[in-house]
Order: C-alpha cells, then structure tokens, then sequence
C-alpha cells in the first residue's frame, strides 16, 4: 500500500503512547501538510467490492454505513492476497483495542464505579445484535457467500473495533473512511489538527500540522474532543496527558414520591429530558443543566408552567441565560440550597463508590495462577480502569469543591428569602464558567 504514497516526512516508528506512531523524519513546521493518501486508497461505503457478489447482496440490502463497512472489511480480510487491500490489513491489529474486545463479565468486573459501565455494555450488546440480526436476515440465506466460518461474531467485533479506532469522518465531504497509513497517527488531546482532503487537490487526504516538531518527534492529531471515557471507549486508551475535553457524567432523578412527581416529569419530558438523566461535569466548567435539573427536583411548586420553566433551564439547547436567573428568582433559599445539597449528595456518592474500587484494585497485586498471557491481559484491564476511574474521580473531587463552597455562602441566607435578592452569589454561576482549583 505504501508504493501509492507520496515521499513521505514521516516514518513508523514504535512510540512511548500508541504502541506504533509516525514520527517526524526532519523538522515539520507549523502549517506544513502531510500524508497526501491518494483517495484511490481509502475504504469508503463507495469502494469496489473483491467479491461483486457480496457487494451486490450487502448494497441491495440497503444497509447503514458502519455494519456495510464492517462486512467489507470481513469480506476483504478473507480473499487475503487476493484482495487490493492486503497489504493494509496486514497492518491492522489482530486485536483492536476497543470496548468490543472486552466480554461483559470484564466490564462488570472493572468498570462498576465509572458511568461509563452503562455505555460499554450498551455498545457490545448493540454490535452483537447487529451481528444476529445480519446473520438471520441476510448472512444464513447465502452461505455460499457468508460462511459461517468467516462471518462469525468475533470476526465482526474485530471489523467493528477497526472501525471504532480508525474511522474517520473527512470534514469537507462529510465521509466516512479509513485512511491507510494515516491511521498509523495516535491522538493527543492538546493537537488540532485533523485528517481531510487536501484543500489545494482533492485527491488526497493530508493533515496540516498545527504546531511545529522536531526531527523524531511523534507527530499528532485530534480523534476529536473527547473525553477520556469516550476514548477509552472507541480506543481503548485514556490519555496521559492532560485532556481539555474531559467530563464524567452525573446522574440525577426526580424522587418518585414527590407529590408533583407526574408534573416534573412531563415537564422534563417536554424539554427531551428524563428521570433518571445523566450530565456531564466538565473539568473546567460548573454543571449549569446539571443544577438546574437539582432545581426542578428540589422546587415545591406543582405550576406547569413554572415546572416548564425550570426544566427548559436544564437542557443545553433550549436554555437561555435569562431562563436561569428566571428559574434563580421563582425559588427559596432554601428550595436553592436542597438543589446544590441534592448534586453535591450525588456528587459525594459517586465519589464513594470510585474510593472503594480504587482501594480494592489500586495497588493490589493480581493474584492469579491462570497463563501469564490472562494475567498479563488482567493487568492491562486493570491499568485501564484505575486510570479512567482515578480521572473522573478527580473531576468529582473539584465539583465537590465548587459545591461546599457555594453551599456555605447559601446557607448563611435566611430561609425564607427568595432567590431574587442580591444574595444569590454562586447560584448565578453561568455554564462554562471556569471554576479555577487547585487540587
Ligand atoms: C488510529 S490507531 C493509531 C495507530 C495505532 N497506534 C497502531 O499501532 O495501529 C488508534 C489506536 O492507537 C492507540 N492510540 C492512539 N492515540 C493514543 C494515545 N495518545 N495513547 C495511547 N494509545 C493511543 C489506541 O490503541 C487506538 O485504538
């Protein structure tokens, strides 16, 4: 594959994060492009099929990008040599490192205190209910053309963990594709650079470098602004250094013997929420939605139309700034302060349950008397789950921070004064605002 490539600046090279990266060969200045992948070598939903005949088959079935790349890659994987794109998949890895590599008993076993629990199971049942559903629908009814054999659902976890590390969308034109070579380049969340078609000539995906390197630096991009759980979930890492874009996601539920239970919840509804409803505590910003939310569960009123309100300041899209002063004004002191004592109560469990998981699997050493490949593969899992839980744990920590300390400046207000005054000092705090902390 490498005979279509330009002469490049770049070489593949063993890296300290990554396992194998592509390194600057000469000094890169900042706005220099690279790669130049011909478009002829990108896999797309458009690529011609080795097999016409399962081309034909998986086209007229009509089948969504990400499941119709999945079996080209089955189906290309199999015709080994004989396939134009051999030479790429013996790049590949044998064993993608995604969620879809872990079984669900592991991620019950390592991921229970993180949120992220919930979205790995989601994600394997999904591909593996994608799998069943080709299988009865299209892959049992030609089994001249889907053998068993190759179509099977480790076969299509591998294509899908492929897809999950390598895919790209290409900015300019919307598309999906995997990019030989270029998807040898790792992620550093301090990067902004990305991979597209070349703005000069369109036939070739390059990146522009947004920084300069030396001679045998590791070159760059962005997988996008993920937070490290959403990487660890797609690519099976969790950044070493320190990741902008992170967030742990909160839960909080409007408490179901709450009198006005019915009314909050058509409200929340009204706006796409729901209970129970997840947040994001981002690393630099107060959760505005997430306190709102606490104020549509802590408010006493059962007005819809003052429900309505309060619900409307929990969603992203459909807040405004005037909303939550609105929301502020129509509460008590003391219906504020149960909200931030309700986050902070969630906020503090959340913490107890990563402190418990940390001290059982921090520094213990993994007893196991099974093969060293299952030890060793145990440790890995390991390593990967005490390093996200210790980073969304620290992002907790600083949220319980923000919480004690603007819950001891309303709770010198006193209870029956209604928010509106000039008292409510941190309740204003606007989403986004950073709270700076030294931890
Ligand atoms: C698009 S591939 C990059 C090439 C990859 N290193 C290889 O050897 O095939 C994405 C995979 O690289 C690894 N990776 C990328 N960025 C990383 C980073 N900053 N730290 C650790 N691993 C990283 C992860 O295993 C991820 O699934």
């Amino acid at each position: 594959m490498k005979e279509g490539l330009a002469k490049q600046k770049l070489v593949l090279d063993r890296v300290d994060s990554g396992g194998r990266g592509l390194v600057a060969t000469q000094s890169l200045r900042q706005g220099e492009r690279l790669l130049f992948v011909p478009s002829g070598l990108l896999i797309t939903a458009d690529s011609e099929w080795g097999c016409a005949e399962t081309g034909r088959i998986i086209k007229e079935a009509g089948l969504p990008e990400w499941p119709m790349l999945a079996i080209f890659l089955i189906s290309e994987a199999s015709r080994e040599e004989s396939s134009r794109w051999f030479p790429y998949f013996a790049t590949l890895p044998k064993t993608p490192s995604s969620i879809l590599q872990w079984t669900e008993e592991e991620v019950n076993t390592w991921l229970t205190a993180s949120p992220v629990r919930e979205k790995a199971l989601e994600c394997i049942r999904d591909v593996t209910e994608t799998y069943r559903d080709l299988r009865a629908t299209i892959f049992l009814k030609h089994p001249e053309v889907f053998p068993s054999q190759v179509y099977t659902l480790a076969a299509f976890k591998w294509a899908f963990g492929i897809l999950f590390s390598r895919l790209v969308r290409l900015p300019s034109v919307g598309k999906l594709a995997l990019v030989p070579w270029a998807d040898m380049l790792n992620h550093s969340p301090q990067v902004d650079s990305f991979l597209d078609f070349d703005q000069n000539n369109a036939k070739s995906v390059v990146t522009v470098t947004d920084r300069a390197y030396q001679s045998g630096e590791q070159v760059f991009i962005s997988y996008g602004k993920r937070s490290s759980g959403e990487l660890f979930l797609a690519y099976g890492f969790i950044p070493s250094e320190l990741n902008v874009h992170d967030s742990v996601e909160l839960e909080m539920e409007i408490d179901s013997d709450d009198p006005s239970f019915e009314a909050k919840l058509r409200a929340a509804n009204e706006q796409g929420l729901s209970s129970p409803q997840r947040f994001p505590v981002r690393k630099d910003g107060f959760p505005a939605q997430l306190l709102a939310y606490a104020r549509l569960i802590a408010s006493r009123t059962s007005d819809p139309a003052q429900l309505s309100r309060i619900a409307r300041a929990a969603t992203e899209a459909n807040a405004t700034e005037k909303d939550d002063s609105d929301v502020i004004a129509m509460l008590s002191a003391e219906e504020e302060t149960n909200a931030y004592e309700r986050v902070l109560a969630v906020c503090e469990n959340s913490i107890a349950e990563y402190t418990k998981f940390l001290e059982a699997h921090e520094l213990d050493e993994v007893m196991n008397s099974d093969t060293s490949t299952r030890v060793s593969r145990t440790r890995m899992l390991q390593q990967l789950a005490v390093s996200l839980c210790k980073n969304e744990q620290r992002m907790l920590f600083r949220l319980q921070h923000i919480l004690r300390t603007d819950l001891r400046g309303l709770r010198t207000l006193p209870a029956t004064e209604n928010m509106s005054g000039g008292a409510k000092g941190k309740a204003q705090r606007k989403n986004g605002e950073s709270a700076v902390l030294m931890m």
